[in-house]
This record gives C-alpha cells, sequence and structure tokens, in this order.
C-alpha cells in the first residue's frame, strides 16, 4: 500500500474536496473514527481527557469528544490555543456543548483515556511550555493514550521526534500511513496503528503518484521467478558467491545456501586458493571453483552465464579484495549484490562507483546496515533532517543502484526514486550472518529475472517473514530453509 508524506496527505485532502468531500466532512468522518477506535479498544475507560490543539487535529479531537459523551462516556476537553476563526476546527469547536479547560490545567488520572488530539501533521517545531509540561505528565503518570493521526511530538515526515513526544498505545490514521507510522522511533511511539478511511477516495492516488509504499507481496508477487516445466538450471539462474580467506569463508556459504533456497538453479562459491579446503568440506549441492584473481572470476561469470554475484559477506578488504570488487563493477550484464566488506571497499575508493559508465554498467544492490550506510555516504548520514527514506533515495539515486538501508525499518530505494518501508521485521533477525542470508536471497531473485528493486523488496519481506516464523533463537543457518518455506507459500498462490 502506498504511504504519503504530509504534503501528498494535504493534497489528498484538496483533491478529495475538489471531488466534492468537504474538508469539515472529512474532519467529521476523522473524528468519528477515533470515537470509534476508544469505544473498541478501550471500552473499560468511562471517563476520557481528550487534549486539543489550535489546528485540525485539535478538531477531530472535538468532533470525537461530542461523540464520546453522547455515547455516555464522562469526555473532559482540554485546550492549549483556540482554533483559527473560520476554520473547520473552529466549527467543530463551536458544537461542542461542555467545559474547555486550559491544558495547564489538566491533571491526568490512571484511570481516564487520553485521547492526543494536540499536533498531527501539522506539527512544525519542538514541543515546548504548556504542551511539553502535559505530555511529561501523562508519561509520568502512565494512562493509556489514543493518539490522532500521530502521538504529539513525532514527525510524520521523517518518524523523528521533535525535542519530546507522547507514547501511545494507539493511533488512529486516515486514508494512508505516513513515513512516521513506519520508520522508528515514531512506529514504536504509535502503538498499534489503525488506519481509518474517512471517504476519501483511491483514485486521488492516480494525480498524486506516490512513489513510497509499504513493502509487502502485492509489491512484487505477480513477479516472483517461476521457471516454466522446461527450465534447465543455469536458465533458472546461476549466482555465484565470493567467497573470503580461510577463516572467514562462513559468510560466503551461508549467502550461497540462501540463494539455492530461494530458487536459484546453480549456485557457486568462487573461493580463493587458500580458503579452498574449508568451502570444499562443507559444499555439497553448491558448487566451488578456485579463483587466483579477478580475471578468473570474470572469465567464470562470462563462460558459465552467471546471472548475479554476491560480494562482501566474510570477504576482506585487503588490495586484492579491492581489485576483484574494482573489476567485478566493469561486468556487464551480470547483476551484483554488494554487502559488508565490498561496501567498505567502495567507501575506500567513491570513484569505483562513480566513474561507472552507466550505460553498460550492471545492475547493483547495495545492502548496508546503518555503519557501513556511513562509511559509505558520510554527508547524508550526518543529516539529520533526512528521513531513513530520503536517505536512502539519495544514496541510491548518487550510486544508480538499489539501497537496501537495513535495520529495523527496512527501506528499500531505487535511483528513480521508488522507495519502499518494510515493517515484518523481527528484532531475531539481529544475529550474526542474517545480513548474509538476505544478500543471497537478492542474487537469487534477480537471477531468476525479477527486475533489481523487486527483487530486493521481495528478499527484505521473505527474509524478515523467515525471521518471524522462526523466532527466538534462531541462527542465520536456520534462514535459508525457512525463506524457501516463505517463497514456496507465495509462489504456489
Ligand atoms: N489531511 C487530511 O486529509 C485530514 C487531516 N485531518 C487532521 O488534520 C491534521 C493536520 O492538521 P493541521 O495541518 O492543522 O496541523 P496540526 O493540527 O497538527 O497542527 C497545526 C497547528 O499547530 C501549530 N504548531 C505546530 N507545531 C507546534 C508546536 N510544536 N507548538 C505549538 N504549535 C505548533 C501550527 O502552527 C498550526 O497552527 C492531521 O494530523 C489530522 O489529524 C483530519 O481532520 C481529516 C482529514
Ligand atoms: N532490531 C531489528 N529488527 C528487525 N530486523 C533487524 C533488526 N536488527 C537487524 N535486523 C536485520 O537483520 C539483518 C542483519 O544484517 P547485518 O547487519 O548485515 O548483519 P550480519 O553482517 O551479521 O549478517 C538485516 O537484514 C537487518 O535488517
Ligand atoms: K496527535
Amino acid at each position: 500500500m502506498q504511504i504519503l508524506d504530509p504534503q501528498e496527505m494535504n493534497e489528498a485532502d484538496r483533491l478529495a474536496a475538489a471531488g466534492g468531500v468537504t474538508t469539515l466532512q472529512l474532519m467529521r468522518n476523522a473524528g468519528a473514527a477515533v470515537a470509534r477506535v476508544a469505544f473498541e479498544r478501550f471500552p473499560d475507560h468511562s471517563r476520557i481527557d481528550v487534549l486539543c490543539g489550535p489546528g485540525n487535529n485539535g478538531g477531530d479531537g472535538f468532533v470525537a469528544a461530542r461523540l464520546l459523551r453522547q455515547s455516555g462516556c464522562d469526555v473532559r476537553v482540554w485546550q492549549n490555543a483556540p482554533a483559527r476563526p473560520g476554520s473547520d476546527a473552529d466549527q467543530v469547536a463551536r458544537e461542542w456543548d461542555g467545559d474547555v479547560g486550559t491544558l495547564a490545567e489538566f491533571q491526568p488520572d490512571v484511570r481516564a483515556l487520553v485521547i492526543d488530539a494536540l499536533y498531527g501533521a501539522g506539527l512544525s517545531r519542538a514541543l515546548a511550555g504548556d504542551d511539553l509540561a502535559a505530555i511529561q505528565r501523562i508519561r509520568q503518570n502512565g494512562c493509556r493514550v489514543l493518539a490522532v493521526d500521530l502521538p504529539s511530538g513525532v514527525s510524520g515526515a521523517t518518524g523523528a521526534v521533535l525535542g519530546y513526544a507522547l507514547k501511545a498505545d494507539c493511533t488512529v490514521t486516515f486514508f494512508r500511513k505516513k513515513p512516521g507510522h513506519l520508520l522508528y522511533p515514531g512506529r514504536e511511539l504509535c502503538g498499534a496503528l489503525v488506519l481509518a478511511d474517512i471517504g476519501i477516495s483511491d483514485a486521488v492516488l492516480h494525480l498524486i503518484k506516490p512513489g513510497l509504499w509499504e513493502n509487502g507481496p502485492a509489491l512484487w508477487q505477480p513477479h516472483l521467478p517461476k521457471p516454466n516445466a522446461t527450465a534447465h538450471k543455469y536458465r533458472r539462474g546461476h549466482v555465484a558467491v565470493l567467497s573470503g580467506g580461510a577463516t572467514s569463508s562462513g559468510a560466503a556459504r551461508l549467502a550461497a545456501e540462501a540463494a539455492a533456497r530461494a530458487g536459484a538453479g546453480a549456485v557457486t562459491v568462487l573461493s580463493p586458493p587458500a580458503a579452498l579446503l574449508p568451502n570444499a568440506a562443507h559444499l555439497t549441492a553448491t558448487m566451488l571453483r578456485r579463483v587466483e584473481d579477478a580475471a578468473a572470476a570474470r572469465t567464470f561469470i562470462g563462460e558459465r552465464k552467471v546471472a548475479s554475484v554476491v560480494c562482501g559477506p566474510g570477504f576482506g578488504t585487503g588490495d586484492w579484495h579491492g581489485s576483484m570488487v574494482a573489476s567485478l563493477l566493469r561486468v556487464n550484464e551480470t547483476a551484483l549484490v554488494l554487502d559488508a566488506d565490498a561496501i567498505t571497499l567502495l567507501a575506500r575508493d567513491p570513484g569505483l562507483l562513480q566513474d561507472r559508465p552507466t550505460e553498460a554498467a550492471p545492475s547493483i544492490v547495495l545492502t548496508p546496515h546503518e555503519g557501513e550506510f556511513g562509511r559509505l555516504f558520510p554527508d547524508l548520514a550526518a543529516d539529520t533532517a533526512l528521513s531513513k527514506v530520503d536517505r536512502a533515495r539519495l544514496a541510491a539515486r548518487r550510486a544508480q543502484a538499489v539501497v537496501i538501508l537495513k535495520g529495523p525499518d527496512t527501506v528499500v530505494a531505487a535511483s528513480d526514486g521508488r522507495a519502499a518501508i518494510n515493517s515484518n521485521g523481527t528484532v531475531w533477525l539481529a544475529t550474526a550472518g542474517s545480513g548474509d542470508v538476505l544478500a543471497g536471497i537478492v542474487a537469487a531473485l534477480i537471477a531468476g529475472g525479477m527486475p533489481p528493486f523487486g527483487a530486493a523488496c521481495a528478499a527484505v519481506w521473505v527474509h524478515a517473514e523467515a525471521g518471524r516464523e522462526e523466532g527466538f533463537g534462531l541462527t542465520a543457518e536456520d534462514l535459508p530453509q525457512a525463506a524457501r518455506r516463505v517463497l514456496a507459500r507465495l509462489i504456489s498462490r
């Protein structure tokens, strides 16, 4: 599903109004959705404190307050500043027939539900004064919080906290999710997220053309590789994985195993002479090839029609490794998945990426975690105004590559600006070697014929789903088989 940034959401609002649903009606629908969620999710709270800000977020709060009172709840409203005269928020505030206390007077009661309608998409600066003090009191008091659109203090555009923010048990947002609902720390501060229909037609999306999605099978499932009955192993896709030295060759084998389990028809580990023995001792279905130098690797890749190459896991960062990466970047028609040490090598010599002749260059997928990203793109990593989506997009454009910026809220970005935020991750993936498995899955899906952006999105989701299914105590060795099961289900659907 598409994700809208706050400007796009305003545009959706405007287009809906142009299509005949007034902004006042949208506000009434939004407030009604909040009241419904309060009833359904917090049935034991007959006392409700609604905190209203000066903008439309506050307007939603006034609508919810009136409906909840009509339904028999004991509702009190507290406001920090009046709405602009003549605005929709002003109109619905005047329809509220109860008292309005000042936010400074508000004292949270742990038995009451707080509906936070102070600030939503319009938050423009850090909370201060009475707002900040009220939010601190609520957090200290520990009462349950239902946030309207966003917990106050969280940026909808980036998920960052502007100074200090409320932590909600549940957040109701409207029409489409915003980046701040899926990017940390916003994701955690939202609690359970409810997406409410407020009467905006999906047709507005044809005009807005958002380029950001929540990652999920709807984005790429039809493009998963499905070999026809007469395919042979090389036509299903041949993946090569570059091995590191004798004592660090396990990472390449994990990537190779993952590529095979994710559907590659053939997988070859390209091993420097020093690592041949440990590789030979561990590999069975996966083939093994000795490569002394970059020329030997390139010859093998060309002759054996390798469709994608994984380089980086456990690879090494010496001169030999640097010349291998430089050489791979000049191979045409073979996709490259560059992870870990390969990213460190690129960071040491940024010219390698920049000087590529783009018309002949291979497709590249870079899979940095935040540390590797900071090495390769230090200026983007240091710019605190950028969201994780912005950083991944700018990096993808600069590198002319697909970038998988990993973490609990992995972002996949393409050089043309398309991006997806992954939301099915699990902390159990934070285990050594898990990234190596991801690189192998990406390579297999590209080798099977998927375009790199779709392959990257699919791999990230499948990898995360595999992690969820294995759960506590998983090791990277468990992930390829679990990913196979996830993919098998998706392909048979
Ligand atoms: N866009 C849409 O389609 C809809 C939006 N709705 C609601 O409208 C909200 C956005 O409304 P607004 O754009 O009016 O924005 P908000 O209501 O979030 O806040 C805007 C107001 O707060 C002030 N402000 C921002 N940060 C502040 C701070 N830290 N301290 C003090 N004042 C601050 C601004 O100057 C402005 O006056 C959404 O979050 C949602 O709740 C709904 O009414 C329904 C439809
Ligand atoms: N807290 C987390 N929640 C969800 N996924 C995570 C979390 N931490 C790490 N991951 C995922 O686990 C993988 C770790 O990869 P990486 O950092 O390269 O580790 P390694 O080099 O040990 O393989 C990535 O896919 C990343 O997105
Ligand atoms: K809010």
